[in-house]
């Protein structure tokens, strides 16, 4: 197993991608909705591996079939042929139309399984179709078969179990039934068992490591993307993505509003709380303002300190003080005592700017204008809205 750093750990927020980190996956199976996650990113990694996989499965069956009309008799080439031909490479192609297909795409594990399951319970077929005529042929196709769906089908350890264990079962009843040579049938289902087990102990590392993998590629983006203590996008983040949205404004004719927001008297808090409690406020005061801006384009951020920044793509321009009125009355309504400040609970001073985009500037003057209302929300008397004019030249 992999061993991940004890410090990525530490340093990383508690998201789900953390637990079940600290919990381990020894079944491999996250909670619903990070499952969900890892499944995409699992398809998404592996698509065209599935495709070219797919293709040089299609070349050898198509080779098997020409090597079966080589070498056996009519009477029996003509079962195994047609074994390969109706289900064998029918369903390689469904796979293959699903991984083109984009509307498809979302089956195409599903489509893997399925054909897994047919090429499996298909070969065994090929090979019981030989024995009852009295024809051996060589079975070391199926344990092709079971090593190339645990480890290069692309298929979840889970699935690749049950298709195998299947496959073995239908192998296994098959022998009995057909096979009249008991030494041939003991060393059959031996090697059998034995390419399952293998094959299912290399494929459960394998699938472990990729969700390793998966986990720890989150955590390195949160941690590069986020705020440890509160969770809100960090300054870094919030700079790409207001030039972002800046060009996509550009080229929808769309504004875009920035609030900068500011805890009042906390250096006064932190003395008089003390800093955990000071960081429990800051978490509290974080997830209030996330509240404040939950459409696809719209970001919260922490700025630094106690000073947040909430960025909303295609504001209604009238409604700039009520917006940011609702978040110092979001943030006012935590009640949060703070004896130190006037008002005895804690409060934020917001400046709220809006701003039209044109080709050749940038958004660092509408961040500056939304700073400068702040400062002046703060020279007031905080506890206050200020919304600037709009940013001179760019509405
Ligand atoms: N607990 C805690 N405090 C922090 C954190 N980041 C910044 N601070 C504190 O926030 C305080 C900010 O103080 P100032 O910049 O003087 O501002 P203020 O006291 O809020 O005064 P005004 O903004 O003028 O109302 C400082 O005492 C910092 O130590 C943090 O992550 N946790």
């Amino acid at each position: 197993m992999l061993k991940i750093d004890p410090e990525l750990l530490n340093n990383a927020s508690l998201s789900p991608h953390r637990r079940a980190l600290e919990q381990g996956y020894r079944w491999l199976r996250f909670d619903d909705e990070l499952e969900q996650q890892f499944r995409a990113f699992y398809l998404q990694g592996h698509v065209a591996r599935v495709r070219l996989v797919t293709y040089m499965c299609i070349v050898l069956f198509l080779l098997f079939v020409i090597l079966d009309l080589a070498t056996l008799p009519a009477y029996v080439s003509a079962r195994t042929v047609s074994i390969r031909l109706a289900l064998i490479i029918p369903s390689l192609i469904v796979v293959l139309l699903a991984s083109y297909r984009a509307v498809w795409r979302a089956h195409l594990g599903t489509a893997v399984f399925a054909a897994a399951l047919v090429i499996g319970l298909s070969t065994v077929a090929v090979i019981g179709s030989a024995l009852a005529v009295g024809y051996q042929i060589p079975y070391e196709g199926i344990l092709l078969v079971a090593l190339f769906v645990y480890l290069i089908a692309g298929l979840t350890w889970r699935r690749a179990l049950l298709v195998n264990v299947v496959t073995l079962c239908a192998f296994v009843i098959m022998e009995f039934w057909l096979q009249t040579d008991p030494r041939a049938r003991l060393y059959q289902i031996v090697f059998m068992c034995a390419a399952n087990g293998v094959g299912a102990y290399g494929a459960y590392f394998l699938e472990h490591s990729i969700r390793t993998t998966f986990l720890v590629n989150t955590l390195l983006h949160e941690l590069a993307a986020l705020d440890g203590l509160t969770g809100l996008s960090n300054r870094r983040t919030l700079n790409i993505h207001l030039e972002r949205i800046w060009r996509q404004a550009l080229r929808d004719r769309q504004a875009v509003a920035i609030a900068m927001i500011d805890i009042d008297y906390f250096k006064r808090y932190n003395d008089r709380y003390g800093h955990a409690p000071g960081d429990a406020a800051l978490k509290a005061v974080a997830d209030v303002i996330a509240a404040q801006a939950r459409r696809p384009l719209d970001l919260t951020a922490r700025y630094g300190g106690e000073e947040f920044a909430v960025v909303w793509y295609d504001p209604v321009p009238g409604e700039l003080r009520a917006m940011g009125e609702a978040l110092a009355a979001a943030v006012a309504a935590l009640r949060i005592a703070h004896l130190d400040s006037e008002l005895g609970s804690l409060s934020v001073s917001v400046g709220v700017t809006i701003g039209l985009p044109c080709a050749g500037d940038n958004a660092a003057a509408l961040l500056r204008a939304a700073d400068q209302a702040l400062y002046q929300a703060k020279r007031q008397g905080r506890n206050r809205v200020v919304v600037s004019e709009p940013v001179p030249a760019l509405v």
